[in-house]
């Protein structure tokens, strides 16, 4: 038994403010989050009590003055703190309640939440704290979103029991014993606002706006890239966060669902930034020289093992010759031997006088110097034997030449006709270099079979999990007929097509329903068995749209941006969620999850899933190629969104790319996509542009030819 007793934990209260915990405690998660803060703190902290009031002054008020207003020496609230509440909706209230109560108000505490908060989002703007000493006891306001309320509660806990123990006064008598030299000390060492714990998530990292080394090259990139103008009223500068105070989760209710996305409005090229910025890099592996590799990018320079060719060849069918040294071959030459392309064969060396047949390919005898084209010559004489008795009974003459005239009139040069040893490609030589992609029809695997290259290595090219999710959503091949609000899976299909047609390799993750459980969990499974995952349905402001709120709260994950200003498209949102490895270490995943509608789910596929499915693979530049395309008739556009316009495109005769519009383009409207093979970077603007002027294409798939 140790014989100094610790000193005796300091008393904390949590009070939820929150009316659908209040109705439904199971919906709330701050409370767990908040106990594991005080539990991180080595015993300082004993968290007496947990309350949840709904949204009202008067039940906040009165459990807050239960705890502190009836105190004695065996009864100490040391700490309270409210979480939800606090920031602008009409039933945010919980700091008016609050602050009445207050005999004291302590600035500090709401400074040091505040500063720690905004270096994480700004949205910590939109939070409206308050602190100060009731009786003995201290009290914060936390924002109710659980990340947010641990973020503040870190960033003061540090400087609490110092604040708790002065606050307390004479009913700390006992803690004043044990305790203060410990607690004083750690207050001092450490504090200083703390903070330091709240926001190790890798935020702040201030963000290109513009191109990442990849702008010019006719790829990569959305129509964001060019300045459209006509984005007025976006946040253009914020960083993106995960951590808003109060992020949305519809969960909580009608008074705290968000009425306006949380989320800032990244143009297109901002949120290919952020995916660059934020997609890992590529693994390198080593695989088989094989039809796999198509597709694949080398990750080394890749040289020659063996000299192309390995001997001296022919290159015609014809006479193998020692040219004399005057270059004059004229006249009737012995035929001593045949050289066929069959390996292994010994060859006697050639002497000047003697000719031997050679076929197309075949090693030359040593000492030869020269081939002759069979058609430079004439036979002379041959010899004949008698053929060897066969079941067919055959028993004709094979002849073979015996004697050959050559007709060459002009001098026969060394070399001719003769591929040396290495004169396609010479051992040791560079065929390959990092970063060039293995192609079915450039010929690189051929390159690599015939210099005897066995094995490379390559990037590895992501797996990919692709998720759809709602409850309304039923398998496509389901049979019957639909009932009423069911709709057929159309996304998973598309999208498992397109990116196995991209040379990925996929697994079918299935339909997830709109339940908060289910979908953490479907989540958690596909990160251990894929590096992508795609989700398609529940990111816009539903009540059912659960995907951001998972991903951040439940997986830990950074959401590094929920809106992008784009049509079709707006909700499409990119994730990286921290995982183990098979080794242990802490590596990134990724999730898009695009919106439900199939035409914006293909099209954000496209637009940002391939380039960092790309990146990831080590293709570069990463995205779809990007050409300049006349317009085939007049393009409404939308007034305030840059659009993607599905389109086909095709060749004329002249060589000119014209585009014309697949029809409707609602983002519910799948056949939008039907036949397209390019999205056209339309800009906003309130008039129409007009047939035959410019855009740029986005090229999905093969050019049409007119021709
Ligand atoms: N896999 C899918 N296949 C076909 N339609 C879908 C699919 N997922 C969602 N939808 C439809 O798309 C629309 C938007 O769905 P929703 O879940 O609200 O998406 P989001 O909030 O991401 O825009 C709804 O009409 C929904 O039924
Ligand atoms: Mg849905």
């Amino acid at each position: 038994m140790p014989s100094n007793t610790p000193p005796p934990a300091l008393k904390a209260a949590i009070l939820i403010v929150s009316t659908t915990a209040s109705q439904d405690p199971s919906t709330d998660s701050a409370d767990v989050t908040l106990r594991q803060v005080f539990e991180e703190q080595q015993s300082q902290w004993e968290v007496h009590e947990s309350k949840t009031v709904p949204d009202d002054v008067i039940r906040i008020q009165k459990q807050i003055k239960l705890w502190t207003d009836n105190q004695n020496d065996n009864n100490v609230i040391n700490l309270i703190v409210t979480t939800g509440g606090t920031g602008f909706a009409v039933s945010d209230q919980t700091p008016e309640a609050v602050s009445v109560l207050l005999h004291k108000e302590a600035p500090g505490l709401v400074h040091g939440m505040l500063s720690a908060s905004l270096q994480v989002t700004p949205f910590a703007m939109m939070s409206r704290p308050v602190a100060g000493v009731r009786n003995g006891t201290v009290i914060i306001t936390l924002p109710g979103s659980p990340k947010g309320a641990k973020e503040n509660l870190q960033a003061v806990i540090k400087m609490l029991p110092h604040a708790c123990l002065q606050a307390a006064g004479a009913n700390s008598r006992a803690l004043h014993k044990g305790g203060v030299k410990k607690l004083e000390r750690e207050a001092g060492v450490e504090g200083g606002g703390g903070g330091g714990h709240g926001h190790g998530h890798g935020h702040g990292h201030g963000h290109k706006h513009h191109g990442h080394g990849h702008g010019g090259h006719g790829h990569g990139g959305g129509c964001g890239r060019h300045d459209h103008g006509g984005h007025g009223g976006l946040v253009r500068h914020t960083t993106p966060s995960s951590s808003n105070p109060k992020s949305n989760d519809p969960t909580l209710g009608p008074s705290r669902r968000h009425r306006e996305s949380p989320f800032p409005m990244l143009s297109v090229s901002e949120a290919l930034d952020q995916i660059a910025q934020h997609t890992p890099p590529p693994q390198i592996v080593t695989i088989k020289v094989d039809s796999s590799l198509v597709g694949a990018v080398l990750a080394e320079d890749v040289s020659a093992r063996e000299n192309v060719p390995a001997f001296r060849a022919s290159i015609v069918d014809g006479y193998a010759v020692v040219v004399p040294a005057d270059g004059k071959m004229r006249g009737v030459f012995p035929v001593v031997s045949v050289s066929h392309a069959a390996p292994g064969d010994q060859m006697a060396t050639l002497k000047e006088g003697e000719i031997a047949r050679i076929t197309t390919g075949a090693p030359l005898p040593p000492g030869a110097t020269s081939v002759i084209m069979v058609e430079d010559t004439v036979l002379v004489s041959t010899t004949s034997k008698e053929a060897p008795e066969g079941p067919e009974g055959g028993g004709e003459a094979m002849e073979e030449e015996k004697e050959v005239e050559i007709l060459a009139e002009d001098k026969i040069q060394e070399g001719e006709n003769v591929r040396e040893v290495g004169s396609d490609i010479k051992q040791g030589q560079m065929i390959l270099r990092k970063g060039d992609q293995v192609s079915a029809v450039g010929g690189e695997i051929g390159l690599l079979a015939a210099v005897g290259v066995g094995e490379v290595t390559v990037y590895r090219r992501p797996v990919v999990g692709i998720l759809s999710t709602g409850d309304e959503i039923v398998e496509h091949d389901r049979p019957g007929d639909l009932r009423l609000g069911e709709v057929r899976d159309t996304n998973r299909l598309t999208l498992i097509s397109a990116a196995r047609d991209w040379g990925y390799v996929v697994v079918d993750l299935g339909v997830a329903r709109d339940k908060a459980g289910t979908l953490e969990e479907t989540l958690r499974q596909a990160l251990r068995q894929v590096d992508v995952v795609i989700t398609t349905g529940g990111v816009s402001m539903g009540e059912l749209d659960l995907l951001k709120p998972t991903i951040e709260r439940s997986l830990g994950g950074t959401i590094h941006f929920g809106r992008v200003a784009m049509k079709p498209g707006k909700p499409t949102t990119f994730a990286t969620v921290p995982v183990k490895d098979n080794d242990g270490n802490r590596i990134n995943k990724v999730i898009f999850s695009l919106p439900g509608n199939p035409a914006s789910a293909l099209v954000t596929f496209h637009l940002f899933v391939l380039p960092s499915l790309h990146q990831l693979s080590g293709i570069s530049p990463p995205g779809l190629p990007k050409v300049p395309v006349t317009l085939g008739h007049d393009f409404a556009l939308d007034r305030s969104r840059p659009e993607y316009h599905r389109a086909i495109v095709s060749v004329d005769r002249n060589g000119v790319l014209t585009a014309v519009s697949t029809g409707g383009q609602r983002s519910s409207r799948v056949g939008s996509m039907k036949g397209a093979n390019a999205l056209l970077c339309m800009p906003s603007g309130p008039e129409p542009l007009r047939k035959g002027a410019k855009v740029e294409a986005l090229l999905m798939g093969a050019l049409r030819t007119d021709l």
